[in-house]
């Protein structure tokens, strides 16, 4: 089947955007795999599916699949790219869109600047809603909350949990660029205390407002930047006394600005939302 895409990219987190607003649109995982291969297909972190709306308050749906051809329930750098697109290809003239994906209903604003900023809806700390299997741990609490010393590759690691919709565990560390990164992060992703596996951030906190953080993504491994990972570690960071409510998170693809304001609140993201180049393939 021919397949028109647009190729996105958002602080260098990169996506394949499938337009299933005038025509429904199911490919296999071993398609979406194809798709995302860097060799055998075009090549991206995740694939995007833009889809009409569900129901008469949203504006559009949105479906995002990982590299390894899993569906997940949320994605914070594509949210950005789904409303560039969406207005690029003249889908809508709103600059606030309202889109509902598999973890609730999330709204970006196009900035007049070109980046977009997303209400990406509040975190979620409880570990059953994670979900993050804590029997047997006590948590370490420090600041009024805590952190679980997990077991893995022969070590107790503090791990912070939380969910911005997709589940994600955040390590600090004294300097990301000797992260352990491709040694924890694959054998934490995949680790049984995270049925659902896990987003792992590494986290380096520069001072209250600055951050820089690298991410091994569930079903995609190491990328660029992860939009809900930033939303995640800062988050964490706030609860644990290291931030203030207003962070910029450097990643090694780009800059977010995340805006927490404490329990009871959403999490404000923004940052870039690029068109790359568009294309089609045979898949
Ligand atoms: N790997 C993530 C999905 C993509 C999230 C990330 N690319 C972002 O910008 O939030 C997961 O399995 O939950």
């Amino acid at each position: 089947m021919k397949l028109r895409f647009t190729k996105m990219q958002g602080a260098g987190n990169d996506f394949v955007v499938l337009d299933a607003t005038r025509q429904p649109l199911t490919l296999t995982p071993e398609q979406y795999r194809r798709l995302a291969d860097r060799r055998f297909g075009v090549g991206a972190d995740q694939i995007l599916i833009v889809g009409p709306a569900p129901a008469p308050d949203v504006d559009f749906s949105y479906r995002i699949v990982n590299a390894d051809g899993g569906e997940v329930e949320q994605c914070g750098n594509g949210a950005r790219c789904f409303a560039k697109f969406v207005r690029d290809q003249g889908l809508s003239e709103k600059s606030a869109i309202r889109v509902s994906t598999h973890s609730g209903v999330i709204e970006p604003r196009l900035q007049p600047d070109g980046r977009v900023t997303v209400n990406m809806g509040a975190p979620v700390f409880e570990p059953a809603r994670i979900p993050f299997d804590a029997a047997g741990l006590a948590a370490q609490p420090q600041g009024d909350h805590a952190q679980w010393p997990v077991e893995v590759a022969g070590q107790t690691v503090p791990l912070a949990v939380a969910s911005m919709g997709n589940p994600h565990a955040v390590l600090r560390v004294d300097d990301v660029d000797r992260a352990p990164v491709h040694e924890l992060g694959p054998k934490l992703e995949s680790h049984t205390r995270f049925p659902r596996r896990v987003n792992v951030g590494f986290l380096q906190v520069v001072s209250r407002s600055q951050v820089r953080l690298r991410v091994y993504e569930r079903g995609a491994g190491e990328t660029l930047a992860c939009g809900t990972g930033a939303c995640a570690a800062v988050v964490l960071g706030i609860r644990l006394g290291w931030l203030d409510p207003w962070v910029e998170v450097e990643t090694r693809g780009g800059r977010l600005g995340i805006e927490w304001q404490g329990a009871g609140h959403p999490v404000w993201m923004t940052g870039p939302a690029v068109t790359v180049f568009e294309g089609e393939i045979e898949i």
